[in-house]
């Protein structure tokens, strides 16, 4: 059994560490705030999420990094534009070349970098994995039957966390498409933002199914140009991930996406959510770095200009129908 750090004590990292608690390992989980640690030693549940679910007595909580930072392997849960900040305050408390496990699922607005990019970074050539696919916290807590995938360039560290993570309702795949992965989990949160929206609306099942689609198609042009293998795609870190995100209640981008569709403003429905909406800074860095590798997002940048330049829902999709006709299927992929 190992030792095993999981850091950010939210919905997600609350469930993954139950989850390997309930697996046997040691699991250190590590909060922002001391009063939440206690609260989860003495109750064995954590106030702020998932509550009424119990977490497994082989986790202990703690609000001291230090503490944390000694585990060999690290699973990091934060928010994405988290990552850097907290990576590069924990890099100069200890000289652990940790085995790293992000779960987060998003792209960094000031560097248009997936978190394998910001773990190079700020640790340069450490192990790192990424966990990924349909797994929405509040069902993994209840030991509902869930398949992910766990990418790393190294397959025998894919089959390390693979091993660590897998339990019989936990189904845990492996792949060497580290960029796929990231991908795939990073941009459908932005289309869920969208499928609230058109929800919100009230476009109908046919709309929805065309923007999953089309979503899809997004996430395999730009997936196709930073290197990812269209597979992947195909698969739980991305059609997977797609359908859940945009049709399950617990999905905080979906949410926020029905909150905006229903006219409230992006500080509203941040507020209300209380969790955080990762398609909502992705969507920024997506701008960003749509430009540079890959002109054509229409949704992606339908969903920006609704969160952030006052586009009214109506006008974003006339925008989107009326658009050039064209194949489904680009040129380059037509033999496919
Ligand atoms: N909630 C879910 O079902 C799933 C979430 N994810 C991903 O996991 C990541 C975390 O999501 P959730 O747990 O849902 O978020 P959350 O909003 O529930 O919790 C985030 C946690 O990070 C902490 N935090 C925020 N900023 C911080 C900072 N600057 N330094 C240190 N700690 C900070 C918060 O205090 C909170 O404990 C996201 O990237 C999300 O997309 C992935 C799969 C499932
Ligand atoms: O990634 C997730 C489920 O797989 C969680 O999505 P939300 O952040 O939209 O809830």
């Amino acid at each position: 059994m190992e030792n095993v750090s999981v850091f950010g004590a939210g919905s997600w990292g609350t469930a993954l560490a139950s989850l390997l608690g309930q697996n046997g390992h040691n699991v250190t989980l590590w909060c922002r705030r001391a009063d939440q640690a206690r609260a989860i030693n003495v109750t064995g549940e954590n106030p702020n999420y998932l509550r009424g679910h119990p977490i497994s007595s082989n986790v202990t909580a703690t609000n001291k990094i230090e503490e944390a930072v000694r585990s060999p392997l690290w699973v990091i849960a934060l928010p994405t534009q988290a990552i850097r900040g907290f990576l590069t305050d924990v890099a100069q408390m200890t000289s652990v070349r940790p085995y790293i496990c992000n779960v987060a699922k998003g792209i960094e607005i000031k560097s248009s970098s997936t978190v394998s990019g910001i773990v190079r970074d700020v640790m340069g050539d450490v192990s790192y994995s990424v966990l990924s696919g349909p797994s929405h916290a509040e069902e993994v807590i209840q030991d509902l039957p869930t398949a992910v995938v766990v990418a790393s360039l190294n397959c025998e560290v894919a089959e390390r966390w693979q091993a660590m993570f897998s339990r019989p309702n936990f189904r845990v795949y492996t792949s060497s498409d580290v960029m796929g992965v990231e991908i795939g989990g990073a941009v459908k949160n932005v289309i869920a933002i969208a499928a609230g929206i058109a929800k919100a609306m009230g476009l109908g099942d046919n709309a929805l199914a065309a923007l999953v689609s089309r979503g899809l198609a997004e996430i395999m042009r730009l997936g196709a140009k930073m290197g990812a293998n269209p597979l992947t795609l195909a698969g739980l870190a991305g059609v997977g991930d797609l359908i859940v995100t945009c049709f399950s209640a617990h999905s905080r981008n979906l949410r926020l996406g029905l909150a905006i569709g229903k006219g409230k403003s992006m500080a509203e429905a941040i507020s209300e959510l209380g969790q955080v909406a990762e398609g909502a800074y992705t969507v920024k860095a997506l701008k960003e770095m749509g430009r540079k590798v890959c002109e054509e997002l229409p949704i992606v940048d339908a969903v920006y200009d609704m969160l952030y330049n006052d586009l009214a829902p109506e006008e974003a999709l006339n925008t989107l129908l009326l658009r050039d006709l064209k194949p489904e299927l680009p040129p380059a992929m037509q033999w496919m």
